[in-house]
């Protein structure tokens, strides 16, 4: 094999051979012959005839092939106090179990399981019990409260619900049988069954809907894997959209198991044998991807943490998990990097933990500012690699691809693009912009596999959202430009789509939320630049005529009740902790609030007001609230 361009034109010159060549790693029920079916276009489909289950690949194959005592997956929990290995012939057998359970009540292949869990294996187990018996699993995120569950309830309409009595906040149990009872009553759809994990640190009381994890498992007969096509789904997992209803971004099977390999020994140069250590969450599709399946598919080891960088209970963790386990590729989100940096600006924590085999650091999940790649290269010593990825595309499109070789790094950007990703930036009318010159990033199709082929039981949506902007061109809906090189610098998005903590979120989402309460005329809410979690959102909000805002305590009181309405409805990782009152919202002529305006002046950058405005006049009274002088 070359070097990058070698790889990256050979991904272009024959791309069938380049992508059957990928998924020849796997064991297929029935071996692909074709790589690409492009007979439908956008709705692109890779080995259109080819068989497999992803479960067998990740967990069986290796056991097969004499592995079976290898470190699959560390579970490591500072806030329990908890540390287990799974090796692979353990947890191919508990996910078996499971995989059984969940057969004996009634979910086969095609059916959907919501799996609502925290940072425990069992959440992995459930996940690639789903995949062993061919049906879909959609995690929903721990932090997100009962209403975002209810709606994806309501959406993938599963069999079974997979939950826990509870998940651990820092210091906090955080109860998840009262979410789960709330969202089933909300949510018009009815799953048959809950399976519920207990944990000691709360003992959920289960109701005649409800099963018992451990029992359930003692009770069922194995279950072995069930081949499936490769273009069937695998899981659709929800991220936030510009309105309050989550996009449900289908995965499929084969061509997602296909990249997910190659881009372990490609970009994070992870082989067999070896640790990666993803601080993320399985919530999230750097969890789904980059905890369970990809080092499982590749017969690596992989640490699922239950922690946070900080607080858990000291900014040490990270580096003790690293050297506990020999982990040889770290990957988490830059806020995470920044929480670090906060806490122990001298690296203090790192002393004492024998870091040797630590080769990379990779970051993505939100842009990651020059300051804290700086701090974190000359922490580590080691290459600190930015990547750039998206939900909707499963597996890094930008990175500088470790396993290839290492390209020279450029602060702020995350390199370049991987095999098998045309990117380029366009402007308004769709042509390409010089280098240099900001615009839309957008990715030529065909996408390569892995990348979302629908959205779940929305095709409309997923023309409209993503493939209507520019004919023949995925919408990433970030936008930045491509420098005389071809490094790709990723300035941030072009909707109404924010990212806090590494969290993607809908402002339209919480603008709902704030519009539901009874003295709200109308709302907006916009991302500003936070130095710890990248980006916070700030609500603003105009009171319906005749609310008596000037009664004593009014404004404060109805602020708290608007913050606890988002953290109640969205969840606390919104962290929506700021609203003000105000009399009105500087609006276009046809009645677009000009929410990027607001941000410029919030996080002083003041750029010229969009000759359409309305009324000037209330973007400049409003100038004191979005500086908060
Ligand atoms: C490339 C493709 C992608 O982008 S996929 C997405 C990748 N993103 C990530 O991996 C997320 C990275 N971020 C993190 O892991 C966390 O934000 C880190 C850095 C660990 C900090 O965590 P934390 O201190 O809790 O702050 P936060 O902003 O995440 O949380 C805000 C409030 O929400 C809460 N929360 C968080 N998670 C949960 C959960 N699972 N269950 C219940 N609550 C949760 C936090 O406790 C916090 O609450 P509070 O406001 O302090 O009361």
């Amino acid at each position: 094999m070359g070097g990058y361009e070698d790889v990256f034109s050979a991904s272009v010159s024959d791309r069938e051979r380049f992508w059957l060549d990928a998924a020849a790693a796997l064991d297929w029920h029935k071996a692909p012959a074709r790589a690409l079916d492009d007979s439908r276009p956008p709705f692109y489909r890779w080995f259109p005839d080819g068989e497999l289950n992803v479960c067998h690949n990740a967990l069986d194959r290796h056991v097969e092939a004499g592995r079976g005592d290898q470190a699959a997956l560390v579970y490591d929990s500072p806030v329990t106090g908890t540390k287990s290995v799974y090796s692979y012939r353990r947890l191919r057998d508990e996910v078996a179990a499971f995989a059984g359970a969940l057969r004996a009540l009634g979910v086969g292949t095609g059916d959907r399981v919501v799996i609502y869990m925290p940072m425990v294996p069992e959440a992995a187990v459930a996940m690639l019990a789903c995949a062993r018996l061919g049906a879909v699993h959609s995690v929903v995120f721990g932090g997100f409260a009962a209403r975002e569950l209810a709606v994806r309830i309501d959406d993938a309409e599963p069999v079974v619900v997979v939950s826990a009595s509870c998940g651990i906040e820092g210091s906090r149990v955080i109860e998840y049988k009262p979410l789960l009872d709330a969202a089933v009553g909300m949510a018009s759809h009815n799953p048959a069954k809950n399976v519920i994990l207990q944990r000691p640190q709360a003992q959920a009381e289960l109701g005649e809907h409800d099963v018992d994890w451990a029992s359930s498992c003692a009770a069922a007969s194995p279950a072995d894997p069930v081949p499936v096509k490769s273009t069937d789904p695998l899981y659709v997992l929800y991220t936030s959209g510009t309105t309050g209803k989550p996009k449900g971004v289908v995965r499929d099977s084969g061509g997602y198991a296909t990249a997910l390999t190659w881009s372990m020994a490609n970009v994070y140069d992870v082989g067999p044998g070896q640790t990666l250590f993803t601080a993320s969450d399985v919530g999230w599709v750097v969890g789904h991807s980059y905890i369970v399946y990809a080092p499982l598919l590749a017969g690596a080891t992989s640490v699922l943490y239950e922690g946070k960088p900080v607080g858990t209970p000291d900014a040490g963790q990270f580096w003790r998990v690293a050297s506990e386990y020999g982990v040889r590729s770290m990957f988490t989100a830059p806020t995470a990097f920044r929480a670090l940096k906060k806490e122990d600006p001298e690296g203090a924590f790192t002393r004492g933990y024998d870091l040797s085999k630590l080769k990379y650091l990779f970051l993505a999940g939100e842009r990651l500012d020059p300051e804290t790649y700086r701090w974190a290269s000359e922490l580590l010593g080691i290459p600190v690699i930015d990547h750039w990825w998206q939900t909707e595309t499963g597996w890094p499109i930008v990175a500088n691809p470790a396993g290839i070789e290492l390209l020279p790094l450029k602060p702020g950007s995350p390199t370049k693009p991987l095999p098998g990703w045309d990117i380029q930036v366009l402007d308004g009318d769709g042509k390409p912009v010089p280098p240099g010159t900001n615009g839309a990033i957008v990715a030529k199709l065909p996408m390569p596999p892995g990348a979302l082929p629908t959205l779940w039981n929305d095709d409309e949506r997923f023309l409209s959202s993503y493939m209507s902007a520019f004919e023949g061109y995925y919408l990433t809906g970030d936008g930045g430009y491509l420098d005389e090189d071809g490094y790709l610098y990723v300035m941030g998005r072009t909707d109404d789509v924010i990212n806090v903590a590494g969290h993607r979120l809908s402002t339209g989402g919480m603008e709902e939320v704030l519009a539901s309460h009874p003295d709200v005329a109308e709302c907006a809410v916009i991302g500003v630049a936070d130095q710890l979690k990248g980006q916070v959102p700030r609500g603003f909000v105009v009171l319906k005529s005749g609310v008596d805002a000037a009664a004593e305590g009014y404004t404060s009181r109805l602020q708290a009740e608007l913050v606890q309405l988002v953290r109640d409805q969205v969840g606390a990782v919104a962290s929506l902790k700021d609203v003000a009152v105000v009399t009105a919202l500087p609006k276009t002529r046809s009645g677009k609030i000009l929410r990027k305006a607001m941000r410029n002046i919030a996080e002083g950058t003041e750029e010229p007001v969009p000759s359409t405005i309305e009324d000037p006049a209330v973007l400049d009274a409003l100038r004191p609230a979005l500086r908060k002088e």
